[in-house]
């Protein structure tokens, strides 16, 4: 690069970082729930991407809690033990053999790879499930869904603790019955429940679409809880996309100041979302 060519990138890194000082100073001290989802986890670069953002949210005042899924690696792993696997309203039937792998893969697997991608960019993080500390209570959501979890307690004592010694909780979407069994829970529908329970400022849920599409395939970058149960009763809002909408409703009813689907894979999506003016993905307030 010439050296004029430099300078300019250069002045224009101080400008954006001297534009971001009023939302550093709107989020300083503010909890942001991350949901990670699966198709959000893209290769390593992105994951190292993702975790330099999380510790520098850290860094700058922000208490970040990550809650991740990891649908297509439970689906992967069930497909190398043969173990079919179905699908109703986008949550997994889980029957105690499928209940098994998605512990294996959410706690063993995928929350390690976070927590070490975090913890290699100098954050201070801790991995956990929903199980640990009476963290999510459960029962069970629908019988024919099997053991799939709704969380009907959350006991965020723990989370508080952390966040006062500036740990970020990194947290995998198992939940504990009332009878010590374990549940499968979708990570939306931990993400947004432990959101509310932290009376959250943003939750952010990650996925692999720029934001919640219309009709015709344009991307809506606000949307309010009536649009939302439209498009759900027409269709509109399919599949993995249900649970996330019902999440942001849900989040935004149990206290949450407002729900942000938005592209997981977009280059610093999060900081984006919170310390520009241009945001990202789709916004969902209460009212
Ligand atoms: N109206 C919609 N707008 C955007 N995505 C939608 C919509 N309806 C259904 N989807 C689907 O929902 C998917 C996101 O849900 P999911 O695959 O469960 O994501 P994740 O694994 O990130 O939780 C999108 O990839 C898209 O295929
Ligand atoms: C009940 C239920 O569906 N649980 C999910 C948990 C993981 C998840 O939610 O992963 P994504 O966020 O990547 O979709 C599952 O078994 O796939």
């Amino acid at each position: 690069m010439r050296t004029q060519d430099m300078n300019r990138d250069w002045i224009a890194t101080a400008r954006t970082l001297s534009q971001a000082l009023p939302y550093l100073q709107r989020y300083a001290d503010a909890t942001v729930v991350i949901k990670l989802g699966g198709h959000a986890m893209g290769s390593d670069a992105a994951m190292e991407e993702f975790a330099r953002d999380v510790v520098l949210m850290r860094q700058v005042g922000v208490n970040p809690v990550i809650v991740h899924g990891g649908g297509p690696m439970i689906n992967e792993m069930l497909d190398r033990l043969q173990i079919k696997s179905d699908f109703r309203n986008g949550k997994r039937v889980t029957d105690e053999a499928t209940m098994e792998v998605v512990e294996m893969v959410l706690a063993g697997r995928v929350n390690a790879k976070i927590v070490q991608a975090i913890s290699a960019q100098g954050g201070r993080c801790v991995g956990l499930s929903g199980k640990d500390s009476g963290l999510i209570i459960c029962d069970q959501e629908d019988p024919d869904l099997g053991l799939v979890g709704e969380p009907s307690e959350v006991n965020p004592r723990l989370l508080r603790d952390l966040a006062e010694k500036g740990i970020i909780p990194v947290i995998a979407p198992l939940g504990m019955g009332r009878g010590g069994e374990t549940f499968n829970i979708n990570g939306d529908t931990a993400a947004g429940a432990i959101a509310a329970a932290l009376k959250a400022d943003r939750l952010l849920l990650l996925t692999d679409v720029a934001g919640v599409k219309n009709g015709a395939g344009e991307v809506l970058t606000e949307l309010t809880a009536s649009q939302i149960r439209e498009m759900v009763a027409d269709g509109t809002i399919a599949g993995g996309m249900i649970p996330k909408t019902e999440t942001a409703l849900a989040a935004l009813e149990g206290g949450v100041r407002a729900a942000v689907i938005l592209d997981g894979r977009a280059p610093n999506a999060c900081l984006l979302e919170l310390f520009t003016e241009h945001g990202a993905g789709s916004i969902i307030r209460k009212g």
